[in-house]
């Protein structure tokens, strides 16, 4: 049949055009299969097209920047041609289905081909493979065009292990990098594949020191990222690790604070991959060459034309020469199974919800709740008295794990005016967040009869951090633990509304504003290094704060944040006492919003305010709003949002929207909202 190639051939923009390759196809001419692979901005699918097997890459276009990202990856695919480069064989560039259809490549990628399959290629090999990948970027340089993302596992290889060099979703021309600045590199693309996908360990060592530093990508940066790969061929090694499989080196790199040390030590201490030893057999031109590319000045780095003149004469040289030499004799047998015995018990069988929730049984008295100090205490009965709902939103986001954990706790001790709300942020593992997010709402049912709001707050938060941090030195002790070095913690913000008074009891970065007249008030202060007082209550309790790399961070663990439940290697001086501020809640205010750090990395507070103010309000609604929005705009952290409104605020909300908006399916739409939220009102407070 063959394909078709439209007149006009270009993409519905029209900025891309093709003479070879048809940019729109009609439905009936390809099908896809089952997906082969699933990245963080696309999953790849087999399909069929045109009777022909092919690989199909259907992009993740959520945004309008993500099809701005679209037509820039298309054009530049529109451009290559080179046979060490994947081959593009069609595309459908209009919407609904925005497909690149690629040659299929059968063999497993570069990156799978070493780690999984454990494959050993001779130095003849190494020097066929990285000098037909050298070609390939020669080629690109000479376009004007930088990868960005050059990495085993956007390598293909064919039949004869022929690599192909793929993924050109952050490809772009050196010309157009010029106006990034450090501020919109955030936005202009960073390395992302692997960075979501396997955590950092895909891309993080791969990137130059430059870049870590956020400055400009240029050719030079290719060329360090290529180094690296050199060397991982050589070496089998996952890059930093003394390991040979991938899954191994996620966990190594996976906590945070490793990955800022590591970061660190590349851009100020220069540390580098493990060379292969003197045994593997390695032509020391070709260390050399490795040693010259990764080069901390990209000044002193060669070009791509001059690794390819380089590895063609030690290829040269090597001519007659066995290639059989298996490449890592002291990387088999027991080291391996060793290390992965020993150092990989970071997830312990433990349920630390269920230790939390054992500890706040222990705390509480069964009578506890019949006397209440804290509504008694307020007995002025003409006092504003809000009806509240409330929702939340909780999402993994662009991470692999989830280490935010939550509580919702409202009509606490059945008393319709008191509510209470906690978000945990969990960091080296999910284990604090998870046991404090049992332990904290027990613990305040259980003094409410005895202790005031703000002394109950403060007891919470400690006696958890106190207890928590026991259980990990028991379940050390008793070897259920075997990371002797596992030093779980987590940031957490609890609000506790009693009538008109909202208590917010906050450690770490996790943040909490109420809006108050169509304006943002900040009702927690964000504890991280950053912050000078923080940092001298640090380093009066004895802590050690540091600049590194980006920012400044505590102890040898290079933790952000200032205080926390858990981190028992940096107690006292990461402290766990909260602070508290009280809000007398006025009819002025309409709701409070309360989000881990990843919400606020991606929107500001009045963002915040403004995106509320654009989405009919109601809690749950806002809570899923505000996260997707905050993942939309680059946020790459855990998100876990609540949203507390008042009732005036969100009648008065709906009552606008519902005369404002027009069109039938619109007033149905507000019209369902208008009724969920009267049968909230009405199950929180029937008297009102
Ligand atoms: N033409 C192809 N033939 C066979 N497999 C392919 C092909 N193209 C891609 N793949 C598989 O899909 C994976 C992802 O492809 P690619 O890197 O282009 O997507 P991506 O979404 O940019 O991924 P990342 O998360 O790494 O950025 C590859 O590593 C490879 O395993
Ligand atoms: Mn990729
Ligand atoms: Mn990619």
């Amino acid at each position: 049949m063959g394909l078709q190639i439209g007149d006009p051939n270009t993409c519905i923009r029209g900025c891309c055009s093709s003479k070879s390759i048809p940019l729109h196809l009609p439905p009936s001419a390809f099908s896809l299969l089952s997906p082969i692979a699933r990245g963080a901005e696309s999953t790849v699918y087999e399909g069929r097209l045109d009777g022909k097997r092919v690989a199909v890459k259907k992009p993740i276009l959520s945004t309008s920047d993500d099809l701005d990202k679209f037509h820039r990856e298309l054009q530049i695919l529109c451009e290559l041609d080179h046979p060490g480069i994947v081959k593009l064989i069609a595309v459908n560039a209009r919407p609904p289905n925005y497909l690149f259809f690629f040659e299929f490549y059968e063999f497993p990628n570069l990156s799978e081909k070493v780690h999984a399959e454990e494959w050993n290629p001779s130095i003849n090999q190494v020097l066929m493979i990285t000098l037909e990948l050298a070609k390939a970027l020669q080629y690109l340089h000479n376009l004007g065009i930088v990868h960005r993302d050059v990495k085993p596992a956007n390598v293909l290889l064919g039949k004869d292990l022929r690599p192909y060099l793929a993924d050109f979703g952050l490809a772009v021309h050196q010309k157009h990098l010029k106006g990034i600045s450090a501020e919109n590199w955030k936005s202009s693309g960073k390395p992302t594949g692997g960075f979501y996908k396997k955590s950092m360990v895909g891309t993080l060592i791969y990137m130059a020191p430059e870049i870590l530093r956020k400055e400009i990508h240029t050719d030079l940066s290719d060329v360090y990222s290529f180094g690296i790969l050199m060397n991982e061929l050589l070496t089998g090694v996952v890059p930093y690790t003394d390991l040979r499989t991938e899954a191994q080196a996620h966990t190594v790199l996976e906590m945070n604070y490793t990955e800022q040390l590591l970061t660190a030590a590349i851009v100020s201490d220069g540390l580098r991959p493990a060379l292969p030893n003197d045994e593997s057999g390695a032509p020391s031109r070709l260390l050399s060459l490795i040693r010259r590319c990764w080069d901390e000045n990209p000044k002193n780095r060669p070009s791509f034309s001059d690794i390819v003149v380089d590895l063609e004469s030690i290829w040269e040289d090597r001519k007659g020469l066995e290639s059989v030499t298996p490449m890592h004799p002291n990387l088999c047998g027991s080291v391996v199974s060793d290390a992965s015995e020993n150092d990989y018990a970071y997830q312990e069988d433990i349920n630390w919800s269920n230790q939390g929730e054992q500890f706040s049984r222990k705390a509480s008295n069964a009578d506890g709740c019949a006397v209440n100090v804290w509504l008694d205490s307020s007995s002025d009965h003409l006092a504003y008295r809000p009806i509240l709902s409330w929702g939340s939103f909780s999402t993994c986001g662009r991470r692999e794990t989830m280490e935010d954990s939550h509580f919702l706790l409202p009509n606490m001790c059945n008393k319709e005016d008191i509510h209470a709300f906690g978000i945990f942020d969990g960091h080296r593992g999910a284990a604090a967040a998870e046991f404090s997010a049992q332990a904290i709402p027990g613990f305040l049912q259980a003094s409410c009869s005895t202790r005031s709001p703000v002394d109950a707050l403060k007891e919470a938060f400690v006696k958890t951090d106190v207890e928590f941090r026991k259980e990990l030195d028991f379940f050390r002790k008793s070897k259920k633990v075997k990371q002797k070095d596992w030093h779980p913690g987590c940031t957490s913000a609890v609000a506790l509304i009693v009538r008109d008074r909202l208590f917010v009891a906050n450690a770490g970065d996790c943040r909490t504003i109420l809006c108050r007249a169509g304006d943002p008030v900040v009702l927690s202060k964000d504890h991280v290094a950053s912050c000078v007082e923080e940092r001298e209550r640090v380093i009066r309790a004895g802590g050690q704060v540091r600049w590194q790399v980006d920012t400044w961070r505590v102890g040898p663990a290079a933790l952000q944040v200032t205080r926390s439940i858990g981190d028992d290697d940096l107690k006292p001086a990461v402290s766990a006492e909260p602070e508290i501020t009280e809000t007398v809640l006025t009819s002025q205010d309409d709701y409070l919003v309360m989000g881990s750090d990843g919400l606020w990395d991606a929107l500001s507070n009045s963002e915040v305010v403004g995106i509320i103010r654009d989405t009919v309000k109601e809690a749950a609604m806002c809570s899923k709003r505000l996260a997707t929005e905050a993942v939309a705009r680059g946020s790459k952290d855990n998100i876990t949002v609540f949203c507390i409104m008042e009732k005036k605020a969100t009648l008065a909300a709906a009552m606008d929207w519902r005369l404002k908006i027009k069109n039938e399916t619109g007033q149905k739409f507000v019209k369902s909202v208008y009724a969920k939220l009267k049968e909230q009102w009405s199950a929180c407070r029937p008297d009102a």
